[in-house]
């Protein structure tokens, strides 16, 4: 959506920050599963969710993992989601036990979709926006709506130049 551009601000996050964030997620959820604590398995929405779906599977030692892919921005600007690529039917019931792990919730749209089709899962996300928070059941860091959370995935060390050698 256009109207949501520009954001003001820029959280950049690096491996070691979504390293520890969502370690902390991991041990947040730990024992809160359904069956005795237990968590059946771990679903990554695609692709952000994957690198924290990981971290999260390794510390809870949950080796059954799956994926959904959902996409819904080009860069900055959103369109509506959609489901590319779906986990295992027979797996995922109605959720139950299941723990969906994203990035983050910002409007909240693709969580909306995925607790549609599973609506007994419990939504995990480690960066929350305020419109979102609504759509998810756990997470670690809220940021601003107007800010933009910059991802270790989507950026490379450059050289800048000293700040008394700025025009
Ligand atoms: O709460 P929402 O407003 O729906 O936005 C959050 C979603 O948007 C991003 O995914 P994106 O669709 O950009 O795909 P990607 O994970 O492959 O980068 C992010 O990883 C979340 O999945
Ligand atoms: O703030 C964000 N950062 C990265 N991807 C996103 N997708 C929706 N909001 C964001
Ligand atoms: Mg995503």
């Amino acid at each position: 959506m256009a109207d949501r551009l520009p954001h003001e601000k820029g959280f950049h996050v690096s491996w070691d920050q979504i390293h520890r964030d969502a370690r902390a997620l991991a041990w947040r959820l730990d024992g809160k599963g359904p069956d005795d604590g237990a968590w059946r398995a771990v679903v990554a929405i695609t692709r952000g969710g994957m690198a924290p779906a990981m971290i999260v599977s390794r510390e809870l030692d949950i080796r059954t993992v799956d994926t959904i892919s959902v996409k819904s921005y080009n860069k900055q600007e959103q369109s509506e989601p959609r489901v590319i690529k779906s986990p295992q039917a027979e797996m995922m019931g109605d959720g139950t036990g299941i723990l969906i792990v994203d990035d983050l919730v910002d409007t909240g749209k693709t969580l909306e979709l995925v607790r549609r089709l599973y609506p007994k899962a419990h939504f995990a996300t480690v960066y929350a926006k305020p419109s979102g928070k609504p759509m998810v059941d756990t997470y670690i860091t809220e940021v601003s709506q107007d800010t933009w959370i910059f991802f270790p995935w989507d950026m490379a060390l450059q050289y800048v130049e000293p700040y008394r050698g700025k025009d």
